[in-house]
């Protein structure tokens, strides 16, 4: 069993979600976040009603709104945060880092701008080497772990014994991580699966049925192997937890804001409409546009995340994605 005190960085659904699952695991656990409210319901209720309503969390598990006390006190840090915003919350806390602590990042996406994965932002920001930056990505909708269902994940690391402490401050009767020491793909995975639930969502708002839906996850995850492995990731973590097993939890769940956003899409309401009506996360709708500068750079054919990208830049109606993709050159499978 680990003793490693954890410190996760945001009190949004799975921040505060795995900051329960490492309590369970019988970590001292405290989740810090910007808003008094939440923390302060988190510390004394025990509860999260903003994000995760019902779900009652670990007596165990602590809240704070103070950044630099909880990270000085870190063995493992977590980053909980959405991709936009992480390398600037991580970035003024740096210094207060323990040098014996390890970083992992939660968060699926690619950064604007730059194209980094969100454990190169990290290490990054924190001013750490890559070897000390985890990551954990798999089919893990938050509510559904927040109770406690049977679920199982991925913890990436450089090295296998970073990826072996992570996974075992999160090891509990209900939440199963396995190791792996391909970052690279299990990050791509991650962010690229949230573009193609961005895709089904808008099939199925338009009122489209089984076999569209699984055209679409079975080519956006030879999309993803595609990009992914252009980036040196090994082809079979897509076959995996991080790969697979995610890209079929998101596309097929009505919990996946980023399903439900596409659905929205799809359903005829604009990208700012949608925005405008939800304050959580939906990362596809930044990273489609990342990914495809991304992939673009690497001369990889991207045809989904770029019919993704043009119907949220507003080039394209989602009524026109299908026809757009059977417009191009027949192709063999495999290519
Ligand atoms: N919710 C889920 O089921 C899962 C989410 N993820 C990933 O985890 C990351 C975080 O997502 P969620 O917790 O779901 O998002 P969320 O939308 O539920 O919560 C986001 C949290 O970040 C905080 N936040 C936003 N901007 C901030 C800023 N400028 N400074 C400080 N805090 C700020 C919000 O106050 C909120 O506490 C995303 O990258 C997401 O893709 C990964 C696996 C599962
Ligand atoms: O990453 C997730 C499940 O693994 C959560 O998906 P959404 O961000 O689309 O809700």
């Amino acid at each position: 069993m680990s003793t490693d005190r954890v410190v996760v960085l945001g009190s949004g659904s799975w921040g505060t979600t795995f900051a329960a699952v490492t309590a369970d695991a019988g970590c001292p656990s405290t989740v810090w976040g910007r808003d008094a409210a939440v923390v302060a319901e988190i510390d004394g209720d025990h509860r999260n009603s903003a994000y995760l309503p019902g779900i009652e969390l670990p007596s165990a598990l602590r809240a704070t709104t103070d950044a630099a006390s909880a990270v000085a006190r870190a063995d493992v840090l977590v980053l909980a945060l959405p991709s936009k915003v992480l390398r600037d919350t991580l970035g003024p806390l740096a210094g207060a880092i323990p040098d014996g602590a390890v970083l992992v990042s939660l968060a699926k996406g690619v950064e604007l701008g730059t194209g980094r994965r969100m454990s190169e932002v990290v290490a990054e920001a924190a001013g750490v080497d890559a070897a000390r930056v985890a990551v954990v990505s798999g089919p893990n909708l938050a509510r559904e772990i927040a109770e406690r269902q049977p679920t199982a994940t991925v913890v990436a690391a450089p090295g296998v014994a970073l990826a072996e402490r992570v996974a075992a401050a999160c090891s509990t009767d209900y939440f199963r991580p396995y190791t792996n020491t391909d970052v690279v793909g299990v990050e791509i995975a991650g962010a690229m699966k949230n573009v193609m639930a961005l895709a089904v969502g808008m099939a199925v708002g338009l009122g489209m049925g089984d076999n569209s839906k699984a055209s679409l996850i079975t080519r956006g995850l030879a999309e993803t192997a595609r990009l992914g492995t252009a980036l040196g990731a090994d082809p079979q973590t897509f076959a995996g937890l991080a790969g697979m097993g995610d890209l079929v939890a998101t596309c097929t769940s009505p919990l996946s804001r980023n399903r439900t956003f596409g659905e929205q899409l799809g359903a005829g309401h604009s990208v700012d409409e949608v925005v405008g009506a939800t304050r959580r996360t939906a990362e596809g709708v930044v990273s489609c546009r990342s990914l495809l500068a991304l992939a673009r750079s690497l001369g990889v054919d991207v045809p989904i995340t770029e019919a993704v990208a043009a119907v949220v830049t507003g080039a394209l109606r989602p009524q026109e994605l299908a026809a757009t993709m059977f417009r191009r050159a027949r192709k063999a499978e495999s290519g």
